[in-house]
């Protein structure tokens, strides 16, 4: 069973290929960790597989009701309160307004954000906050599928984690499936059910490997283990340490 398939994608920027025969695939209340070098497509795939990008070749099956985006910037609407950029996606869903007053009280608490929070402007806001607004906007529309593309890189480590925890809590708990891009290793080994590599120069997937225990159950030497073991023994992660080091040199 999938709620999404990525089948054979292709795509090119004004006659470059970026993508070419790229199969991937999501299970019901599965998140999938797409890692790879800077560069390699990771962004356009994922907007491809959400419908922003139209791709050049391939085919793409969603299964799922309803889906979100969020992105390393919160895109938040400078011009409202943190409640009522939660709003607008609610009023573009004709979700009548008592229900939205409590819908968005419900996804305030899931993030952590209170009622002083939710009457700020984003300028008022935090990094965090923005970001904990921003999921919560993509959360009160109730996705039954989540898409994020590199979410919490911009944030500082504690942050990160706190985002991350955030992740597991709401979607992984809540049964929700999710394509997770980044190419943090340890971000991808707290959250993701499966991580897939994409090819440096997005020639398909190099390969995927399956994590075996629930993301909730993980601490924090059970994900720094797999990662040392994946970097220092799993030719498939070598790959992207290798690529990374070069590119730093
Ligand atoms: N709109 C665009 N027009 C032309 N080239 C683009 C466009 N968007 C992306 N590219 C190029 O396509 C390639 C893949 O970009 P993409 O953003 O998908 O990679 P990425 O793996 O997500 O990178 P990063 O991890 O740095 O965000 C890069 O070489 C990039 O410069």
């Amino acid at each position: 069973m999938t709620v999404l398939a990525l089948n054979g994608i292709g795509h090119a920027y004004l006659g470059r290929s970026v993508l070419d025969d790229v199969d991937l695939r999501v299970a019901p209340g599965e998140i999938v960790a797409l890692v790879g070098p800077s560069g390699c497509g990771k962004s356009t795939l994922v907007h491809i597989a959400a419908g922003l990008i139209e791709p050049r070749a391939g085919r793409i099956e969603r299964d799922y009701l309803r889906h979100a985006m969020i992105f390393q910037d919160p895109c938040l609407m400078p011009w409202a309160t943190a409640a009522g950029n939660i709003e607008y996606v609610l009023k573009l869903a004709r979700v009548p307004r008592r229900q939205r007053t409590r819908r968005i009280s419900e996804v305030a608490a899931q993030v952590a954000l209170d009622g002083q929070d939710l009457a700020k402007y984003p300028v008022e806001l935090s990094g965090g906050m923005k970001q904990r607004v921003a999921i919560a906007r993509s959360l009160a529309v109730r996705p039954d599928f989540i898409y994020f593309d590199e979410p919490f890189t911009a944030l500082d480590v504690a942050l990160r984690r706190r985002m991350q925890d955030l992740v597991i809590s709401t979607c992984v708990c809540g049964r929700l499936s999710g394509l997770f891009i980044t190419h943090d290793l340890h971000e991808a080994a707290r959250i993701a059910h499966r991580i897939a590599v994409l090819d440096t120069r997005g020639h398909g997937i190099l390969g995927e490997r399956r994590l075996t225990d629930e993301p909730q159950s993980r601490d924090d030497a059970a994900v720094f283990r797999w990662v040392q073991s994946a970097l220092a023994d799993d030719p498939l992660f070598r790959h992207i340490h290798d690529v990374d080091e070069r590119q730093v040199a």
